[in-house]
């Protein structure tokens, strides 16, 4: 099997390998926590051996799902934040074409943020289309999906009626807790479950990620087959890949090395990164510790970023997520004239270019004492996207009881809500 792969030679300079091996240690403890149930937070591990509980029953019944819908609509609405939105928004970023939104785009995405102009633009949006909305919301009360989907389910009945409407409707959520749920049965909607022992932030491979993402025709299956034999592959080797990162950032982190940017040399994994950055701050920023995660695309920020990175505070270290293989092959061309002065570039493949920038960045950047990791995916498909999310997540997971922390919990994010609602006037939100 080729898979998802780990170099952290460009850390050397930095921290020694006896250090790396004394966090490794710490890795394989947090390792056993998670395996045997007795981390803190232990009661959200579902996620740990979700690839290979996952039936082939259960995905026929996702894919159909996502026919139905696609037969039936020109747009499907995903409605959803944090976990609830980024693992989807990554995979089917990754997997689209650049230009897809130009010529058609099957789902769009609401409820993610509470601007009315974007509410507004996406109802106009909607107006003259066959649209569906998938609502997806673990604990069924969070305030930006469910002010999103008042809105689209409302357009929805006045544009289809309520039999339509209610067959275009499909909710995600708790199998029998919250409003979403209350609602979702007492309007007879198609609905799937979020596991209860697998948080938001862990809920890729439920049918939180995978029902958007076969709806924008997507291949899931791969998604699911590359977790599940990234989980193989850590069961036999002590979960090397992923305990060695965690080994790796947190001797960074513990030499003062605060932030980890994770770079891609490629747009299509900007979201990836926006999944990442929830899945570790959320994770690991608590009790006033933790790595902050950070996340840049090169080489349009090398443009922005790129001085701060080379000689900014030397807090940072630099997580490069990179492509070995293209989808497709493009030649630089040769000019007559070579006013560009760019014919030395000719015939080269713009891949080439893009992999000596990657290659000449992360020179500099550790020359100017940023620590550099790599991780190397053979290929951007959803087999390697299902490998390098449990990869990532296993890592967390292990990460986090490194540090000590309850991975598995995020009472931070309450603070705001609790002032939204007083400032709203919600009952029971006192000044
Ligand atoms: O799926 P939901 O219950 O709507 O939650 C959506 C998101 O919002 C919360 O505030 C949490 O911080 C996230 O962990 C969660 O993924």
């Amino acid at each position: 099997m080729n898979r998802v792969k780990l170099d952290y030679s460009k850390v050397l300079p930095f921290v020694g390998e006896k250090e790396i091996s004394a966090r490794r240690e710490k890795a394989s403890q947090a390792l056993k926590g998670l395996e045997n149930g007795t981390c803190k937070g232990s009661e959200f591990l579902g996620w740990l051996d979700l690839p290979a509980r996952i039936t082939s029953e259960e995905l026929d019944r996702i894919e159909a799902c996502a026919a139905r819908l696609r037969a039936e609509t020109d747009v499907v609405v995903i409605v959803g934040i944090g976990g609830s939105y980024l693992g989807a928004k990554a995979v089917i970023e990754s997997m689209a074409g650049s230009f897809d939104a130009f010529s058609g785009t099957k789902v769009v995405f609401a409820g993610h943020n509470v601007s009315e102009d974007y509410l507004y633009e996406l109802q106009e949006f909607l107006k003259d289309k066959k649209f569906g909305i998938c609502v997806i919301s673990k604990s069924g009360t969070t305030t930006e999906p469910a002010v999103a989907f008042r809105l689209l389910k409302e357009q929805l009945i006045g544009q289809e009626g309520v039999q339509v409407s209610r067959q275009r409707i499909v909710a995600i959520t708790d199998e029998r807790k919250g409003a979403l749920r209350a609602l979702a049965d007492k309007e007879g909607y198609q609905t799937f479950v979020i596991p209860d022992n697998v948080g938001g932030r862990y809920s890729v491979l439920t049918p939180v990620g995978l029902l958007p993402v076969a709806i924008a025709g997507h291949d899931i299956r791969a998604l699911v087959k590359g977790a599940a034999d990234m989980r193989t592959y850590g069961k036999e080797n002590g979960a090397e890949l992923s305990a060695t990162y965690a080994a790796v950032r947190n001797a960074l982190y513990e030499k003062g090395y605060t932030i980890e940017i994770t770079v891609n040399f490629n747009p299509k994994l900007h979201y990836v990164a926006e999944w990442w950055k929830q899945l570790y701050g959320e994770s690991e920023g608590k009790e006033h510790k933790g790595i902050f995660p950070a996340s840049v695309d090169f080489t349009t920020d090398l443009h922005s970023m790129g001085q701060y990175i080379q000689e900014g505070r030397r807090d940072l270290f630099e997580t490069v997520l990179s492509v070995e293989k293209t989808k497709h092959q493009l030649l630089v061309p040769c000019d007559a004239h070579d006013l560009d002065k760019l014919n030395y570039l000719a015939g080269k493949r713009i891949d080439e270019v893009n992999k000596m920038a990657e290659l000449g960045t992360q020179l500099a950047h550790v020359d100017g004492g940023v620590p550099n990791i790599r991780v190397v995916i053979p290929e951007l498909t959803e087999y390697y996207l299902g490998q390098l999310f449990y990869f990532y997540e296993l890592a967390c997971g292990i990460s986090g009881g490194i540090l000590g922390v309850n991975t598995f919990d995020q009472p931070g994010v309450e603070a705001y809500k609790n002032n939204m609602f007083m400032l709203l006037g919600k009952p029971g939100y006192g000044k």
